[in-house]
C-alpha cells in the first residue's frame, strides 16, 4: 500500500483525483486542501509530514489565476516558486517522491511546432515565470520526482476554461473569444489517471515530462466545441481584443 498526500486537493485536479481514488486499492490517499496545508507555511507543512510517512506527494497547489498574477506577481511566486520549494525541501528530508505539475505558460510560444521536453522554457507572463522558477527548484534540490507540464485543463470541478463558457452562456448569447492562441485542451481527469499510474509505476527518477490529450484547437474552436457539446444555442464568434487582458499569453501551447 502506497501512502500519498495530496495537496491543493480542492482545486480542479484535486478534485479529480478525489473522484477517482476509490478506484485504486493499492493507494492510500490523504487529501489536504489549503486550510489544512498551506505550502507556503513551512510549520504547516512540517505538521503535515511529521503526521504520515508518505511515499508519494502529488503537488497540486498553486496559484493559477493568470490575470491576477500580473498584478500581484509577489503572491503567484510565493506559491508556485517559494511554496513549491518549501516542499521539495520536506519530500527530500522525508524521502516521499513528489509528482508536481506545471504548465505550457513556461513557454513564450514563439516556436511553429509543439514544444518537447528539450525546448528551452521563455515565460512571458508572470504566472508562468513564477510556475518555472518551481520547476527549477525542485530539479536543484531533488532527486526523486517528476515534474508533469500539462496545458488548458478542464472538467467539471471549479474555474477552467470550460466551466468559464458556460457560465458567461447563460447571460449573453453570443461569446466573443479570442483565436490566437493553439494548445491542447485537456481533461484533468485523463491527467489525474495518469498521476495514479505513475505512482503506481513507480519509477521516478528526475523526469520531465509533457502530458496533454493532444488534440490541437484554438480557445475559440474549444469554445464552439463546449457548446456543442452541452447542445445549446449560444453563438460563439471570433474577437481578438487583447487590451481586455493584462496577462500575456503564448500564441503557441501545444506541447508534445
Ligand atoms: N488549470 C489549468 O488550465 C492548468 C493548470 N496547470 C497546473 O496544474 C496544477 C493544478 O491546477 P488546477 O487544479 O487547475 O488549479 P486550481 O486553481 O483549480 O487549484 C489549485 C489549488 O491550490 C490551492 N492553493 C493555492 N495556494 C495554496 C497554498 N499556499 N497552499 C496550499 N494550497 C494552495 C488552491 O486553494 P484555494 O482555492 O483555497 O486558494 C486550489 O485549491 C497547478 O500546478 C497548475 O499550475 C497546468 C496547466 C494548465
Ligand atoms: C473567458 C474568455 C477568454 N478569452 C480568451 C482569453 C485567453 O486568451 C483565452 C483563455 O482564457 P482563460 O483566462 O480562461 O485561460 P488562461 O487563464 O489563460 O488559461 C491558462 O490557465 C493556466 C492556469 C494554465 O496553466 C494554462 O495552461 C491555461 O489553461 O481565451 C476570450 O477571448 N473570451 C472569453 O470570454
Amino acid at each position: 500500500m502506497k501512502k500519498v498526500l495530496v495537496t491543493g486537493a480542492n482545486g480542479q485536479l484535486g478534485q479529480c483525483l478525489q473522484k477517482i481514488s476509490q478506484l485504486y486499492k493499492n493507494l492510500e490517499f490523504t487529501f489536504k486542501n489549503s486550510n489544512d496545508l498551506d505550502i507556503t507555511e513551512a510549520l504547516s507543512i512540517k505538521k503535515t509530514f511529521n503526521l504520515v510517512d508518505f511515499d508519494y506527494c502529488i503537488n497540486c497547489a498553486a496559484y493559477t489565476d493568470v490575470e491576477q498574477a500580473e498584478k500581484t506577481p509577489d503572491i503567484a511566486f510565493m506559491v508556485n516558486a517559494e511554496g513549491v520549494k518549501n516542499l521539495a525541501f520536506a519530500c527530500k528530508k522525508h524521502k516521499v517522491s513528489l509528482i508536481h505539475i506545471s504548465t505550457d505558460y513556461i513557454f513564450d510560444g514563439e516556436k511553429n511546432e509543439p514544444y518537447t521536453t528539450d525546448d528551452i522554457p521563455n515565460p512571458i507572463n508572470e504566472y508562468g515565470k513564477s510556475k518555472l522558477m518551481g520547476e527549477k527548484y525542485i530539479q536543484k534540490l531533488m532527486v526523486d520526482y517528476i515534474i508533469i507540464r500539462t496545458s488548458w485543463l478542464y472538467s467539471e470541478f471549479g474555474k477552467n476554461f470550460y466551466t468559464t463558457i458556460l457560465n458567461i452562456a447563460k447571460v449573453n448569447h453570443t461569446l466573443k473569444i479570442s483565436n490566437t492562441q493553439v494548445g491542447y485542451p485537456t481533461n484533468a481527469l485523463n491527467l489525474a489517471k495518469f498521476i495514479n499510474q505513475l505512482v503506481i509505476l513507480d519509477d521516478l527518477d528526475s523526469n520531465l515530462y509533457h502530458f496533454t490529450d493532444q488534440v490541437e484547437m484554438t480557445w475559440f474552436e474549444f469554445a464552439e466545441k463546449i457548446i456543442k457539446t452541452e447542445n445549446l444555442s449560444n453563438k460563439v464568434i471570433i474577437h481578438n481584443d487583447k487590451s481586455t487582458y493584462l496577462a500575456p499569453r503564448p500564441k503557441n501551447s501545444r506541447l508534445d
